[in-house]
């Protein structure tokens, strides 16, 4: 009867669409497929191609015609898929955070929040909507965003049921500690890397601490009176000190200035941060070879794919750092290629360690209910410019934490290296490297900023993602 009224290519389109609509109910809104992007695109891609050829070989096409009307059948697709998208995060009663407030366009995907996000910065962007929208925002169709000490406190205490959300995989097939969102496979591997915090371990460090922080004060002096970006300098400090002090690696970068790869990070995580707001979509980038925009985060994994092998050769005896600790627990099970991607990922994190945290979960935040699944971001960027917990929050003013405590109005909510179960393993041995650091260029240097240069941009200029790199901050020092 159909093929009475419409044509076998309408009848394609229609069936298309119904497909379109089927996927979203059947399979799209089941359970997490943002590491299946790339093999979801691929099947698409392959029916597509099977389209195409089923009309060259049976409709008696050309192959431009056959792929013209495949494209048609294509879009039937989408289209089903994309009303289908809409009536369900459009409509309160299907959706389940239909009623929580937020922008309208984020409720349909994370796309115009990757989108605002190349414009400007993640914490700034959130920031805003706090300000719009109160403590509980809806930032994409399964996401919200929370604000408030209480909220914080709720998601991350140590008795927290959340778990780390789809954001964490981003290094996938890599895990690291910090990226595992296995809890049994995160304690036991918490486990490992404590052997290397130990007091016995810092007292260990402090050695190299103070011999980096002594070169960076040699480096510095070699320098008075040019303009220096000091902030920079820092980082060469403590990326030196991590390599030393984690991997048994010299990167020398205090000595013969930015490695190179340094550079392919800093690129690498410029380009990449807008992708941060939307895992599937990097997934699928990372899937298709040659893409612009992810090589510099190839290439810093392939590098340090390498640089790991050349560790291995170079330290067969057993050592007692992270990467010691990390390598014998993989050959006790299994061995180290079996582990492979456990190993690397931990390397990855001894290179690049901190982050701002994601969680999943089922609660009830500040009065709104958070369904299950829900993906909820708790920015430490806003809980710390909180007016209800400091006084002039936004304001530069160090004695906070010193003469003056009247300006402290919770101190509770200053958690820059998070709180509970996942929590900062590193917290100790950063403070000592901030402490012995600043003592040093403290007590040796006077500074000065360099003209048009105010301090800010250390801040505004900051790239904000997964972990988060400091603007510059240009100064003359003067011994
Ligand atoms: C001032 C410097 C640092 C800050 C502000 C900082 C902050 C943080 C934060 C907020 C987290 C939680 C991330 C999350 O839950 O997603 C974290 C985790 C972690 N940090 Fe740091 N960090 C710093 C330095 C370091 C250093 C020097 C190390 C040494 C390797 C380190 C090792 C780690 C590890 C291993 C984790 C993961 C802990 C886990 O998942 O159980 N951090 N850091």
């Amino acid at each position: 009867m159909f093929s009475a009224i419409f044509s076998p290519q309408e009848l394609h389109v229609a069936i298309s669409a119904i497909g379109g609509i089927a996927a979203h109910w059947a399979y799209f809104i089941h359970g997490e497929l943002d590491v299946k992007a790339a093999n979801i695109a691929r099947l698409q891609l392959a029916v597509f191609a099977l389209l195409t050829y089923l009309k060259f070989s049976y409709e008696d096409l050309s192959i431009w015609e056959a792929l013209l009307r495949s494209a048609v059948v294509a879009g039937g697709y989408v289209v089903g898929l994309s009303i289908i998208i809409i009536i369900f995060w459009l409509s309160p009663r299907l959706s389940p955070l239909g009623h929580v407030p937020g922008p309208f366009s984020y409720r349909f995907s994370k796309l115009p929040h990757m989108w605002h996000m190349g414009l400007r910065r993640k914490c700034e962007i959130l920031e805003d909507l706090h300000g719009q929208y109160g403590d509980v925002v809806r930032t994409g169709p399964n996401e919200v965003t929370v604000f408030g000490l209480d909220a914080y406190n709720q998601v991350h205490e140590s008795d927290s049921k959340c778990i780390r959300a789809a954001y964490y995989d981003i290094l996938h097939p890599l895990v690291s500690l910090d990226t595992t969102r296995d809890e049994q496979i995160h304690t036991y591997r918490r486990k490992l890397w404590d052997q290397a915090f130990s007091i016995k371990s810092l007292e260990g460090a402090e050695s190299i601490v103070y011999s980096r922080a002594a070169e960076l004060v040699n480096q510095l002096q070699a320098r008075e009176g040019q303009v220096l970006n000091i902030s920079a300098w820092l980082e060469y400090y403590t990326f030196d000190f991590m390599g030393l002090f984690g991997l048994t690696i010299d990167f020398k970068k205090l000595t013969e200035g930015e490695h190179p790869i340094l550079k392919i990070h800093h690129i690498a995580h410029h380009l990449m941060g807008p992708l941060a707001a939307v895992p599937w979509l990097k997934h699928l980038l990372m899937g298709i070879a040659f893409v612009e925009r992810v090589k510099y985060y190839r290439h810093f994994f392939s590098w340090a794919g390498k640089e790991l092998e050349r560790n291995i050769q170079n330290n067969k005896s057993e050592r007692q750092n992270v990467i010691g600790y990390v390598l014998s627990d993989a050959k006790r099970n299994g061995g180290v290629k079996a582990n492979w991607n456990f190993v690397l990922g931990d390397f990855c994190l001894v290179i690049i360690a901190g982050s701002d945290p994601v969680r999943q979960g089922g609660m009830t935040i500040n009065g709104t209910y958070i369904p299950e699944y829900t993906t909820i971001m708790t920015p430490q960027y806003s809980l710390m410019r909180d007016p209800r917990y400091l006084v002039r929050p936004t304001e530069w003013i160090p004695e906070r934490f010193t003469t003056r405590p009247e300006v402290v109005l919770n101190k509770s909510a200053f958690v820059p290296w998070a709180i509970g179960k996942k929590s900062c393993l590193g917290k100790n041995l950063s403070l000592m490297e901030i402490r012995i650091g600043a003592a040093l260029l403290l007590t040796g240097f006077d500074f000065r900023f360099v003209a048009g240069e105010d301090g800010t941009r250390m801040f505004t200029q900051a790239t904000d993602f997964f972990t988060t790199t400091p603007g510059p901050l240009e100064v003359v020092l003067k011994t």
